[in-house]
C-alpha cells in the first residue's frame, strides 16, 4: 500500500478534530470536502458561516458535515482570551490584545481550539507564509515537554523508488530555524527519525548533510556539521547516523562506498538533514518539481500538539494529504 493510502487507513479508523482555519481559500474548502468525503478527519471551519457557505457554494465544495466556528460569536471567547493572556503574560499581552488577536486571526484561534482539547489538530498555511502558522503554533501550542527545539520535514515520495526507502526519504528542516547551531542541527536530526518511524512507519538512517565528506573539504560551516554528529553520539541515540555527507555520498550506494567507507548510512540514507535553511528549502522544492515528486510537509516537529504547515503552492490534495497525516500525529 502507497504512504498516503496507508495513512489515510490510519487516519479513518480514529476520526480526529481538525482545524482549517484559512477559509478564504477555496483549495481548502475543496480539501474539506475531500476530507468529509474519505472520512479521515472531522473538520472545523473557522470564520463567518455565510461567508464560508457562499463561498463552499461558489466553488461547488461541499462542505456539509463540517464544522463551522466563528471566533466573534464563540460562546468560550472569554476563556480562550484568558488563557492567551496568560499565556502571553511576560510579553505584556492584553486582554483587549489577546481579543483582537483571536478574532481577527484565525490560526492563533485554531492553535487555542487545539491547545484547548477543542480539535485534535490544525493544518495552515495555504494563504499566509510560513512564519504566521509557526508563531501561532509556537505562541499557543507551545513545545512538547522537554523539547527545546521545534523543526520541520517534508516526507519526499519520489518517483523512480531508487532512492531511501523504496522511493521514501525525509528531508529537514525545509521550513523553520534559518540557521541551526549543532545542537540545533542534532535536535532536528532526532526529531526527523521519530517522524521518520512514528509518521511514515520506516527505520530511519540519518545522513547529516554538507558540501564535504568526511573531512574533504575544511570551512567552519563543515566544523559545524561535525560537531552535531559529535553531539548525536553523545546523545547514545537509537538510529543510525552519519557525516557529514555529500548528498550524492548519502543516496548513492557506490558513491557512498566509495567517499565514505564502513559508513552504514552512506548510500541508503532515508533521512537528509540539510545543514540550514536555504540548502533545505531550495533542496527540498527542487527535487519536487525537477523529478515530480510529491512532498509532503512541511511537518512541523517538537511542538505539544499537532499542527502543520502546507506550502502556498499547495494543491487541494496536499491539503487533504497533510490533514490525514496531522490526524496520524495526535497521541
Ligand atoms: C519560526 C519563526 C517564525 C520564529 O520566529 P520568532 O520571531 O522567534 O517567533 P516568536 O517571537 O513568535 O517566538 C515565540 C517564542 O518561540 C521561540 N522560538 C522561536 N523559534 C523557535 C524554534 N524553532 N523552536 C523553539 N522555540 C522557538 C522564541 O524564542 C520565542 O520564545 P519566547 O516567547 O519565550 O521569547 C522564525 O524563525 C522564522 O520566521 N523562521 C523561518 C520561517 C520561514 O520563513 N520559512 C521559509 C518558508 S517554509
Ligand atoms: C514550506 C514553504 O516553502 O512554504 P512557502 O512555499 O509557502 O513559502
Amino acid at each position: 500500500m502507497g504512504l498516503i493510502k496507508s495513512i489515510k487507513e490510519k487516519a479513518k479508523s480514529q476520526l480526529r478534530t481538525i482545524v482549517l482555519p484559512e477559509t478564504e481559500d477555496e483549495r481548502v474548502l475543496k480539501a474539506a470536502e475531500k476530507v468529509l468525503e474519505e472520512q479521515t478527519a472531522k473538520v472545523v471551519l473557522i470564520g463567518n458561516e455565510d461567508t464560508i457557505k457562499a463561498d463552499a457554494s461558489s466553488c461547488t465544495a461541499n462542505i456539509e458535515g463540517a464544522t463551522i466556528i466563528d471566533p466573534k460569536t464563540f460562546a468560550d471567547l472569554d476563556k480562550y482570551v484568558d488563557e492567551l493572556v496568560e499565556l502571553r503574560k511576560k510579553k505584556g499581552m492584553t486582554p483587549e490584545e489577546a481579543r483582537e488577536i483571536l478574532t481577527t486571526e484565525p490560526r492563533f484561534f485554531g492553535c487555542m481550539m487545539v491547545r484547548l482539547g477543542d480539535a485534535d489538530g490544525l493544518v495552515a498555511g495555504s494563504s499566509a507564509p510560513t512564519a504566521d502558522v509557526l508563531k501561532a503554533a509556537i505562541q499557543v501550542v507551545k513545545t512538547a515537554p522537554g523539547i527545546n527545539t521545534v523543526s520541520s520535514c517534508f516526507v519526499m515520495e519520489t518517483v523512480d523508488g531508487n532512492f531511501g526507502e523504496n522511493g521514501l526519504i525525509l528531508f529537514a528542516d525545509c521550513a523553520v530555524i534559518p540557521e541551526p547551531n549543532a545542537e540545533q542541527l542534532a535536535d532536528i536530526a532526532c526529531a526527523t527519525a521519530a517522524t521518520a518511524k512514528n509518521v511514515v512507519g520506516i527505520d530511519p538512517k540519518v545522513a547529516m548533510l554538507s558540501f564535504s565528506t568526511k573531512g574533504s573539504a575544511k570551512h567552519p560551516l563543515v566544523d559545524k556539521v561535525q560537531y552535531a554528529v559529535d553531539l548525536m553520539a553523545d546523545r547514545n541515540v537509537d538510529f543510525p547516523f552519519d557525516g557529514e555527507l555529500q548528498a550524492d555520498a548519502a543516496i548513492v550506494e557506490s558513491i557512498g562506498a566509495k567517499k565514505a567507507p564502513g559508513s552504514d548510512v552512506a548510500g541508503h540514507a532515508n533521512v537528509l538533514v540539510f545543514p540550514d535553511l536555504q540548502s533545505g528549502n531550495i533542496g527540498y522544492k527542487l527535487v519536487q518539481r525537477f523529478s515530480g515528486a510529491a512532498a509532503h510537509g512541511p511537518i512541523i516537529q517538537g511542538l505539544a500538539k499537532p499542527v502543520n504547515d502546507l506550502s502556498r503552492g499547495c494543491s487541494v490534495d496536499d491539503i487533504a494529504n497533510l490533514v490525514a497525516i496531522t490526524a496520524t500525529q495526535v497521541k
